[in-house]
């Protein structure tokens, strides 16, 4: 695979005050993972894995009281190849928007409400493009066309359009400088289910057109199903599961994985498939060994003391779990 953003062993920690003790808590811990050009990765997991953690930490978008305790995240953009945490704080905000962008849940953040639409993109991208205003919004045009907005939606303002829009707005912008990679964080999950089929097609268009990576994050397996080529299943801050979609679908070999799987509805299903016994682990104080043994249906002695590591067991699928890949220490 030919590797855009290389994620390697990489610790974030919140320092958090519980109950008057200082305490870390571990939403990343020790995530090791490889996204392709032109690849849309997907993360999964439940609320509070560290799926959020995780993406703030690979955008370089830090700050107390999170800190990356260790691990690196390497970029091989066109402009050479970088690593986030040994760049100057100058250095990482010159890769936002021109190689690095980021599309959020809420995307009346990022258009100025009480400001025409145009005025976001002069105020995000007229600067990097270095041409004059007529042919700035000449460029903003075609980008709006090739992704199917009307550009006079630009005389708008961000509250005269749907929510649907406001999104494929959002994403409009956030391509206009095409990107290498562009990390997506729920851009979904607030909307219905037909907006939402118009915004993952968006996404996979923009993925073919201006051949950009993706980091995708939902808890959504059913988005993931339509729109990931791969998928790395996160929980309790780790990744114990990667694999490409379908094989993921097919065959899940984590028994978290198939309980997120199993647990996807189907049509003709008569009652609700089951849910999960107990509850994720407080990242606080974390259970040792493997952090999903206490809810797991194969656990077996030795998930309680030891990690289990990621092994490779296909050239292309990786899992952390002693039940599938055995103690190999
Ligand atoms: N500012 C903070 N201080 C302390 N702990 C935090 C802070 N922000 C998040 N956490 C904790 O870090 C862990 C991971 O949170 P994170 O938001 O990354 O999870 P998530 O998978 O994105 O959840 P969701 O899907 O609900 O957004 C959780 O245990 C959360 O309580």
């Amino acid at each position: 695979m030919d590797a855009l953003v290389e994620v390697q062993n990489l610790k974030a920690y919140y320092r958090a005050f519980l109950y008057g003790v200082d305490r870390e808590v571990r939403a990343v811990d020790d995530i090791t993972l490889t996204i392709g050009r032109g690849e849309i990765y997907g993360i999964a997991g439940e609320s509070s894995s560290g799926k959020t953690t995780l993406i703030k930490t690979i955008a370089g978008a830090i700050r107390p009281p999170l800190k990356v305790v260790s691990g690196k995240v390497v970029f091989h953009f066109a402009g050479g190849t970088q690593d986030m945490y040994a760049m100057t704080p100058d250095e990482r905000m010159a890769l936002r928007w021109l190689y690095l962008s980021y599309i959020m849940q809420a995307s009346m953040n990022v258009l100025n409400p009480v400001r025409r639409i145009h005025h976001s993109f002069t105020d995000f991208a007229f600067r990097h493009m270095k041409v004059g205003k007529n042919e700035f919004f000449a460029k903003v045009g075609s980008h709006l066309e090739r992704l199917k907005l009307d550009p006079h939606l630009l005389q708008a303002y961000p509250h005269e359009l749907s929510g649907g829009m406001r999104q494929r707005m959002t994403i409009a912008l956030a391509t206009i400088l095409t990107p290498e990679f562009i990390i997506a964080d729920e851009p979904t999950t607030a909307l219905d289910v037909i907006v939402q089929r118009d915004v993952l097609s968006m996404i996979r268009e923009i993925q073919r057109e201006i051949g950009s990576s993706f980091l995708f994050v939902t808890h959504d397996m059913g988005v993931h199903a339509t729109v990931s080529d791969r998928v790395g299943i996160v929980y309790a801050g780790r990744l114990v599961e990667e694999a490409p979609t379908r094989k993921l679908f097919n065959l899940p070999l984590h028994p978290y994985t198939q309980h997120l799987v199993g647990s996807l509805p189907r049509i003709g299903d008569a009652k609700a498939r089951p849910s999960l016994e107990g509850r994720p682990p407080n990242l606080a104080m974390p259970p040792e060994g493997c952090r999903f043994h206490p809810r797991c249906p194969k656990r077996m002695e030795i998930c309680s003391q030891k990690v289990p590591p990621m092994i490779t067991v296909e050239p292309d699928r990786r899992v952390a779990c002693f039940a599938v890949t055995g103690d190999q220490a």
